[in-house]
């Protein structure tokens, strides 16, 4: 029957109908279990809140929250809360369904889930933020819990808010629940390597990719849009490894140097005014950093930053998505018909969700792991499942892309089979 709802035929370019496309891709790699495909298409529940607090200056301010549960059928829903000023729902389900698919691609037991808040937290005190989380976790704590739906953090949210949520919620029910929430402070049961787990995952995929292609990173020419978590550990991973970080962009701007810049200065300098006016580097147009001479670009920053127009452009021989959804279906044809290599977002930062699953795990049995066991536990994961999803490409002659939706959903499909479908 066709939907009247609006989400269901959405601009293709947007996250939704990149999603929703990649879906369209991996149809005719799932055999039989390809009658359960509107599964992928439908989120299982989406919740929206209204998020009222008094602002500072005595306002009351309404903010719009979400919390979507796109997929249980593997486990609870899993995934990071964003707090951004153009945050919509239809963004939430896609990042919601991303999580599914990266969740299975991983094989962690988990369903797919995402929040978001529509604000901007630079805006806020930390009084005012503090009580927009409070708040907002109180709203979602109908559908959230250890068992039903774990957040973490995403863009503009920390540890902190994480720690915040846990009180909130552990408040409201009544119990100490540490396992609510993953991406903790590490004395209320986070674990070590969460902060890094991101930027560690595309950087353990990048090596593994660089190592097929034959490319050396010693001295490889990296470029890398959005310098937060995500995009400053993995260009400080690959800079231990040899490589030499040309370019950063934020939304400050862009700076270059073709020697290399030197993170150790530029890491904490980001993180006080953004880039820009870092001075080991020069200052260059935002729009430029698409034809800079690379090797490894890495978008890090928000959605549909790789355009047709821009994958025209690339200079890389591979692109690690750090970002959720950083290129749209028409730009992945682009650069799969220019030789250039694109490790997906729903493997290249599975490492995220993947320490969180240890962090979950560990504060389930309250034994905790050293951060060496944590690396050591994630490379082998990362690695395994980028090894899986580089036989089922080269078997089908598909992009990692396909590929990985194809492992994942074919475990997210046949679970959703063996569950049935009656009451
Ligand atoms: N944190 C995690 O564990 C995970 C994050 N991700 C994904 O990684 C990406 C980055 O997340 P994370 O590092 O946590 O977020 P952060 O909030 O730490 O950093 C986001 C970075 O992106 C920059 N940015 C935002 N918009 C733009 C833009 N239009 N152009 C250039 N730069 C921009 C921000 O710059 P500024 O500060 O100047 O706004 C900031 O440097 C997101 O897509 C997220 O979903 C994926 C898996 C896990
Ligand atoms: O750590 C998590 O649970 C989820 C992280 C996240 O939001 C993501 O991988 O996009």
């Amino acid at each position: 029957m066709k939907s009247n709802l609006s989400y269901v035929h959405p601009n293709v370019t947007s996250p939704w109908g990149t999603y929703l496309s990649q879906v369209d891709r991996v149809l005719p790699y799932l055999g039989h279990l390809a009658r359960w495909s509107e599964t992928l298409k439908r989120p299982k529940r989406a919740l929206i809140v209204d998020v009222p607090i008094e602002m500072d200056d005595g306002r009351i301010a309404h903010f719009e929250g979400y919390r979507v549960q796109h997929n249980l059928s593997r486990g609870p829903g899993k995934g990071g809360v964003r707090f951004h000023p153009d945050v919509t729902l239809e963004e939430v389900m896609a990042l919601s369904a991303w999580m599914t698919v990266k969740c299975a691609a991983v094989n962690l037991p988990y369903g797919g889930a995402k929040g978001g808040i529509r604000v901007d937290p630079k805006l806020l005190s930390q009084k005012e933020l503090e009580k927009v989380t409070r708040r907002y976790t109180s709203e979602i704590g109908v559908i959230i819990g250890p068992q039903q739906d774990i957040p973490a953090p995403d863009v503009n949210t920390n540890a902190q808010v994480m720690a915040w949520m846990m009180d909130t919620y552990s408040m409201n029910t009544g119990t100490t629940s540490t396992g609510v929430v993953t991406g903790k402070p590490i004395h209320l049961g986070g674990s070590l390597g969460r902060v890094k787990a991101t930027g560690r995952g595309v950087f353990v995929t990048g090596r593994e990719a660089a190592r097929r292609l034959g490319m050396d990173l010693q001295g490889a020419r990296v470029a890398v849009q959005g310098f937060g978590n995500v995009g400053s550990i993995a260009a400080e991973l690959l800079a231990e490894a040899g490589a030499r970080i040309v370019a950063v962009q934020d939304h400050t701007g862009t700076i270059y140097n073709p020697q290399g810049l030197d993170l150790a200065q530029l890491i904490p300098h980001a993180r006080q005014n953004g880039v820009a006016g870092f001075r080991g580097g020069e200052r260059i147009g935002d729009e430029d950093f698409w034809d800079l001479k690379t090797d490894i670009l890495i978008p890090a920053a928000l959605e549909g930053q790789i355009t047709a127009a821009r994958a025209q452009r690339i200079q890389a021989r591979l692109v690690l998505e750090g970002a959720n959804g950083p290129t749209v279906p028409e730009a992945d044809d682009i650069l799969a018909s220019r030789g250039v290599l694109v490790v997906p977002d729903v493997i290249c930062n599975a490492g995220g969700v993947t320490v969180s699953y240890f962090e979950w795990v560990q504060d389930f049995s309250s034994f905790f792991w050293d951060e060496d066991e944590i690396n050591q536990r994630l490379d082998r994961i990362m690695v395994n499942a980028l090894n899986q999803i580089w036989d089922t490409s080269d078997k089908h002659r598909i992009t990692l892309r396909t590929a990985t939706f194809a492992v994942a959903c074919e475990r997210i499909l046949t679970a959703r089979e063996e569950r049935g479908l009656y009451p």
